[in-house]
């Protein structure tokens, strides 16, 4: 390797920076760290425990949370505009569930991080964590709601911060992402079940058959229902990666505390393969078996 390549910063790294005229001084401009509050955000790790893996645990939780951040972002502004959909806000709409299913392959993709983490080292910081568990992420049961899966009890853990709860509940309320869908099915001309477009927002969807049938026209010609059938796998995408989550959730889980009951108080493991059996858009699935 040459010194000019090495990126010394006493040899070639020194004359570069110098010769593409990089801006270093930052004493009067906003730089980098400041945009990014970096101060804030690089100072909100608190280990409690003198367990070493316990930076990866919390930082594993932080990042999640930032992505969880931006998914909610995205859906609440894809339920904004397939609600209000007219021709053009549809792409953007697109583009945002898009990204909403990437997100989630990033978060599924993080759980090899967190699985380096032994039932030994786990073991050495559990007992710090008290009765706090990831029933109590705010964001993650608005993203659940969100997307349909209603269940008044998850509002119980956020009741002591009437903040929280306000957001929680908000998406408790609203029509998901498959409601404004099925609304917008129907405004396109396709014939869907009243009472699936008006309705108590607050109960879990419940699955049917004209709902099924709906789908189906779509399915059986793409090209004449191109926007609606771009829309329903959309929502597989989403229910695809959301499914692989929580299977990572789980496996990962089972790795780390066997079958020991959560911190969170339910039995663990098998709260977690419960989850697994939750079906956000079911027409989405069983439309395929009729094509
Ligand atoms: C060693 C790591 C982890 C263990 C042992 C673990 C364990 C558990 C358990 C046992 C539950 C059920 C509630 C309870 O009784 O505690 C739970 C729920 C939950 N965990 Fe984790 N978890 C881990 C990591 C994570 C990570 C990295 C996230 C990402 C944010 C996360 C998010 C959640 C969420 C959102 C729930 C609620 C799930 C639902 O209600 O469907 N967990 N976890
Ligand atoms: N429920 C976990 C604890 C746990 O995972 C957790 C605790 C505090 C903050 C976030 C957590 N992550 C997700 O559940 C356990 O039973 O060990």
């Amino acid at each position: 390797m040459t010194t000019e390549s090495s990126g010394c910063p006493m040899h070639g790294g020194e004359s570069i920076v110098r010769d593409e005229k990089a801006q270093l001084d930052f004493s009067r401009d906003m730089s980098y760290g400041d945009y990014l509050h970096l101060d804030q955000i690089l100072t909100a790790q608190h280990p409690l425990s003198p367990a070493h893996d316990e930076m990866l645990f919390i930082i594993q939780h932080q990042t999640s949370e930032l992505w969880m951040k931006l998914m909610l972002h995205e859906v609440r502004a894809a339920i904004a505009a397939i609600a209000n959909a007219s021709g053009e806000t549809r792409p953007d709409a697109f583009k945002m569930l898009a990204r909403v299913s990437r997100i989630m392959e990033q978060l599924v993709s993080a759980w090899t991080v967190l699985s380096t983490m032994t039932p030994p080292e786990y073991t050495a910081m559990r007992p710090y964590l008290a009765n706090s568990s990831g029933f109590q992420s705010y964001q993650y049961r608005s993203i659940e709601f969100s997307l349909g899966n209603k269940n008044a009890a998850m509002l119980k853990p956020h009741e002591h911060r009437s903040d929280l709860l306000a957001q929680v509940q908000a998406a408790y309320e609203s029509p998901s992402l498959y409601d404004v869908s099925l609304q917008l099915l129907a405004r396109e001309g396709i014939e869907v079940p009243a009472n699936k477009l008006q309705r108590d927002w607050t109960q879990p969807y419940e699955a049917c058959e004209g709902v099924k049938q709906a789908w189906i026209t779509v399915y059986r010609d793409p090209h004449k229902h191109w926007d609606l059938y771009q829309l329903g796998e959309k929502l597989a995408d989403i229910e695809d990666a959301f499914r692989l989550w929580r299977f990572r959730h789980l496996t990962t889980v089972e790795r780390v505390i066997g079958f020991k009951r959560g911190t969170g108080g339910t039995g663990g493991v098998s709260y977690l393969k419960k989850m697994l059996d939750v079906v956000l858009f079911p027409e989405i699935w069983s439309l395929r078996t009729e094509l």
